[in-house]
């Protein structure tokens, strides 16, 4: 049976490879989807790729994964350092969740250095890039196997 995981990335990153660089690469957000499904695929895991700019959809998206997925991936972008609602609905779903980011933001702004999801992530990546994002899968399979191991 096919175990199914929710990539879900925040606010302005359909965007993403238009500028900065610098801060956050140059691949596009469908360069990254393609990197999670090749991460995935051999792993077992099948992948819903999402991304939205509004954070009630966001939030949408997570409570349905309780029902529909085994695992999280998120990149909450600028909602991670705002967003109670977001964090709350990670804590609600009780989900392994891989929270990642592309830039490391404890080298940033000061108001990065915070995130709201980091507390109800079992993991947190950040500052690798869209490799980040290939990391982000590979653990999440690990954290699933072993809960399967401990099931
Ligand atoms: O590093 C990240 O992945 C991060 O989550 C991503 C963010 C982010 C914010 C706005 C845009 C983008 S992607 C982008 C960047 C430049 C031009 C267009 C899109 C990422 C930041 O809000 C976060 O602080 C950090």
């Amino acid at each position: 049976m096919t175990t199914s995981v929710l990539v879900l990335n925040g606010p302005n990153l359909n965007l993403l490879g238009l500028r900065e660089p610098a801060i956050y690469g140059s691949d596009t957000l469908g360069d990254v989807e393609k990197l999670c499904r090749a991460t995935a695929a051999p792993l077992g895991l099948d992948i819903d790729f999402r991304q939205s700019n509004h954070e009630g959809v966001l939030v949408d998206a997570v409570q349905e994964a309780r029902t529909a997925h085994r695992g999280i991936v998120i990149n909450p972008a600028g909602y991670s350092h705002t967003s109670v609602a977001l964090r709350d609905a990670l804590a609600a779903v009780g989900l392994p969740v891989v929270e990642v980011h592309l830039s490391n933001i404890h080298r940033r702004e000061p108001f990065r250095h915070h995130s709201y999801v980091s507390a109800v992530a079992d993991t947190v990546i950040c500052g690798a890039g869209a490799h980040g994002y290939a990391l982000a899968v590979t653990h999440l399979a690990r954290l699933l196997d072993h809960a399967q191991e401990s099931a």
